[in-house]
Formats: C-alpha cells, structure tokens, sequence
C-alpha cells in the first residue's frame, strides 16, 4: 500500500523540468521529505502528483490504482497538495476555514455542518495546538500561525496523500519540532503518505522515515535519511560538502558547508 511515481516527464513550454522522474514505492504511514535546490522541480512533481499539471508521460499511482482514471474532485480528495502559498485573502476565523475545508468534501456544500464535521474540525485544532487562535480571523495571525491552519485545512479532509510544501518555511524553531512531530505522527496514525518539500536537511534527517533528492528533474538517491544524505549524490546537488554527526543526544546532524577549492 504505496504511492508510486513512475517516469514523470513535464515540461513548461519546451523547458524539461522533470525528465523521467520516480520516486520508488512511498509507504502509507511513512514521511518522506523532498529535498532539493530553488528551482530544482520539487513544487512542479507536486502538482503533476496532485492532477493540478498534467505530465507528458509517466505514471501517479495509489495503492496500485492509477490516479489519472479519477475525476478531478475525487483525485483532489485523495491528494491534498498544500502551496507555499498561505496568505489570508478571506476575513474567516481558523475554525471556520477549517470546517469550510472539511464541508468541501461533501457535495452538498452549503449544508450546514454536521456534528461528525464539527467534532473532526475540534480534534485537528487541538491536535496543532491552535486552540487559542481558533477564533481569530486568519488575516489577523502571523505567517506561522497561518501556516498551522493550513496544515489543519489539509488534514481535516482525511486525504491519502499528502503533499506539503515547505510546511515549516515560517516557524520558530519551536514550532518546527511541533509541526514535523505532529505531521510524523499524524501520518503514522491516518496510514497515509506524506511527501514535504523541505530546505532544512537536519530537519529532514531528524523526522524523515525517507529522504529524496531532487537534482535536473530526476529523483538522484533515495532512502533512509543516513544512507542519502550520506551520499555524494546531495554533495554534487547542491555543491556543498556535507558532514553528517549524530549529537549526544543520538540526534542526526547536516552540516553543509561551501568546499574550498
Ligand atoms: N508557471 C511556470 N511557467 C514557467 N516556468 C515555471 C512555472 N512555474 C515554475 N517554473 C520554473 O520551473 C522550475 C521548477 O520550479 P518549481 O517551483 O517546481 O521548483 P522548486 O524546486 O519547488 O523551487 P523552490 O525550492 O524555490 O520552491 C523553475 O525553474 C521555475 O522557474
């Protein structure tokens, strides 16, 4: 029971930006982080994964069943592609964007929200910590906290895959344990598979069940965040060297640093 994606080729215009693309088999109840330079695809592959772009050739395929035989409703219930992009254009509060992206999921949309809606919109809240901002209205929160409510709109829909974009890009330090744990565990417990791209190699190391590097629209390695990072593979992706410690605490460190020629 797997995400897979084979041989994925797209292009914008005639500018190759995923050439043969594959990921392997991507477990359900496994996090696996997308790493890779700017501009290297990695928002690209998402939204060919999500049916928002549709590839030249290749495949996209749940638990064996090829995504593209979906409708688009029933492929977006399936795969949750979240954007970089969380800025507040509506004056909703956190709960009410929540349950708005949980109402989604049935077809009669205006109806008003279940007791089961309410209560899910309840449990993901709390499940994010964002309990004291639930009545706010978003445009009022910081960047991370809009963040969070993001995240909570994509796992209120209960998808099978989700796809995260760069979800800790505007978190303290913090609040990047407390999101990567929860997206852990939140994957583990719904049995779904989650892919986040993600800039943060210690952060990737220290969460990831599975690391993929992202390098001239392929995936160049991919595996346990040990075995990759270790590789000369991400040396040459990102022109760093890479010095990888574990801490005393039994933590996995990254160390890039620029190689002096
Ligand atoms: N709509 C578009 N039209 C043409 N080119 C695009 C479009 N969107 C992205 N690109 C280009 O495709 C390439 C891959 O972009 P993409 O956003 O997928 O990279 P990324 O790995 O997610 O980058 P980042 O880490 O900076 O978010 C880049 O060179 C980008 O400029």
């Amino acid at each position: 029971m797997a995400l897979a994606i084979r041989d994925l080729d797209f292009r914008y215009g005639s500018t190759p930006i995923l050439c043969g693309l594959g990921t392997g088999e991507l477990p359900r109840g496994e996090l696996a982080a997308l790493v890779g330079p700017n501009g290297s695809g990695k928002s690209t592959l998402f939204r060919c994964a999500a049916g928002l772009l549709r590839p030249r050739a290749g495949s996209v395929s749940l638990d064996g069943r090829d995504l593209a035989g979906l409708s688009q409703r029933e492929r977006a219930r399936r795969v949750f592609y979240l954007s970089q992009d969380t800025e507040a254009r509506v004056a909703l509060s956190v709960f009410d964007i929540i349950l708005l992206a949980r109402k989604s999921l049935h077809r009669g949309f205006a109806l008003a929200a279940s007791a089961a809606d309410t209560h899910a919109v309840e449990a993901v809240i709390a499940e994010l910590g964002l309990g004291p901002f639930a009545s706010r209205d978003i445009a009022t929160l910081s960047g991370g906290q809009r963040q969070l409510a993001a995240i909570g709109q994509a796992l209120v829909r209960e998808p099978d895959v989700l796809l995260l974009d760069e979800p800790t890009s505007a978190l303290d330090v913090r609040r990047q344990l407390d999101v990567m744990a929860t997206i852990r565990e939140a994957t583990r417990r719904r049995g779904i598979v989650t892919v986040t791209a993600i800039h943060d190699l210690s952060l990737a190391a220290r969460f990831a069940d599975r690391v993929l590097v992202m390098n001239a629209g392929q995936i160049a390695q991919a595996g346990s965040p040990e075995k990759v990072l270790a590789h000369p593979a991400v040396s040459q992706t990102y022109a760093v060297g890479v010095h990888l410690e574990r801490s005393a605490r039994g933590t996995l460190l990254v160390e890039p640093y620029i190689q002096v020629p």
